[in-house]
């Protein structure tokens, strides 16, 4: 087996000393021939995956966080990365309502499979895969998983021709990943603590100035649905759409990698309807119950093929943990069946977990 393992050495977790624990476990597989390459700036992971097919690698192992593995499916599935670093100063609905919706994705079977181990701070895309969050134990799990030729095939999704494995949207997400982005400049360490309370500044700030977010949503079934002024809208492609430490935000529990996008939204932040919903995004209140007393101030959709996203003024859009520019609509969707990962089989059910059980995760983690 021939693998290329991509290493971002900016990613949050990467030490020299988890390298070396973790090629101790990958070097020993029977007959894996392993290149191993570093990123030496942002967006050089998009140029080492591009025009690879399965000719050249039978495997693509990423080391390091959702933005790593954001610019391996762009490299190895052919998203337009120019298109989104040239996003930032593009406001024009008119032309980003025209954009080509990119080109068709390649064959699964003709692209290496993909692999992630996490080095970063969320790591969204490798835990809902079923990975550990820490790298080295992720790595004896690859190692069995290579070994056995464990690998399935997973939905993946596109934002104007550009793809994204994890979560995309306009809003508090977007506002917390450019606060993070500021903070991380001036030197702080992107701990769940510093998440957490930039999250609470930011929900503060658009409970004040609300964003009045559109969507028009079509279902992977052909239902229909489009509504105004949302203060708050998620899209996902995974479950959980993100995590702060060891606490899932669980916005669509039926979601998951085989699955269209989901998408949830509140339509108030104010009162008690607003505290409920902000529980139930930090992984609370999955009850019966608590599910019902939200159901009216919710929106939400599990299986949704084509998204369109607007904004009555431009604002942060981010991808997958990324700030992607300033934009007033954006066209999101599903493809399929997109890319081979090596991943363990069984589901990870984090909104099955009980309350005294998120809490206890919650309170071990401080
Ligand atoms: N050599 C490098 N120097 C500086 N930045 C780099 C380098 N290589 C990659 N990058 C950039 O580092 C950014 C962050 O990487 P990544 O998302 O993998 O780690 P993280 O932010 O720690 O993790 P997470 O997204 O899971 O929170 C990416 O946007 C990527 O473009």
């Amino acid at each position: 087996m021939r693998a290329l393992l991509i290493t971002n050495p900016n990613s949050t977790g990467q030490r020299p000393e988890v390298m070396r624990q973790v090629l101790a476990h990958l070097l020993p597989l029977p007959g894996l021939r392993l290149k191993s390459v570093f990123t030496h700036y942002p967006q050089h992971a998009v140029e080492l995956c591009a025009g690879l097919t399965r000719a050249d690698y039978d495997v693509v192992i990423g080391v390091g966080g959702d933005g790593t593995l954001n610019e391996i499916i762009n490299g190895l599935l052919g998203g337009d990365a120019a298109g989104s670093e040239g996003a930032a100063d593009d406001t024009d609905p008119t032309r980003i309502a025209e954009a080509e919706p990119g080109a068709p994705a390649p064959e699964p079977a003709e692209l290496p499979a993909l692999a992630l181990l996490p080095t970063g701070s969320a790591n969204v895309f490798a835990r809902a895969l079923g990975f550990p969050q820490d790298p080295v134990a992720a790595a004896e799990l690859l190692a069995r998983l290579l070994r056995e030729d464990l690998r399935r095939t997973i939905h993946l999704a596109r934002w104007n021709g550009n793809w994204f494995g994890v979560n995309a949207g306009f809003g508090i997400d977007a506002d917390v990943i450019a606060r993070m982005e500021r903070a991380r400049s001036r030197g702080f360490a992107a701990t769940p603590l510093l998440y957490l309370t930039t999250s609470l500044l930011a929900w503060n700030r658009i409970r004040r100035d609300p964003p009045q977010i559109s969507v028009r949503a079509t279902s992977v079934d052909g239902g229909e649905m489009e509504l105004d002024d949302l203060p708050l809208l998620f899209a996902s492609n995974t479950n959980p759409w993100t995590f702060l430490g060891p606490l899932p935000v669980v916005t669509n529990p039926a979601n998951s990698f085989d699955r269209g996008l989901g998408l949830f939204g509140l339509t108030h932040l104010d009162g008690v309807g607003g505290v409920a919903g902000m529980l139930h995004l930090l992984g609370m209140g999955h009850s019966r119950w608590f599910e019902r007393f939200i159901e009216k101030r919710t929106v939400r959709v599990d299986d949704a093929a084509d998204l369109t996203l607007r904004s009555v003024r431009p604002r942060n859009f981010q991808v997958d943990g990324e700030l992607a520019g300033e934009f007033d609509e954006i066209r999101l969707h599903t493809v399929p069946d997109a890319i081979e990962v090596f991943a363990p089989r069984e589901e990870t059910r984090f909104s099955d977990r009980p309350l005294r059980q998120v809490l206890r995760d919650f309170l071990r983690w401080h």
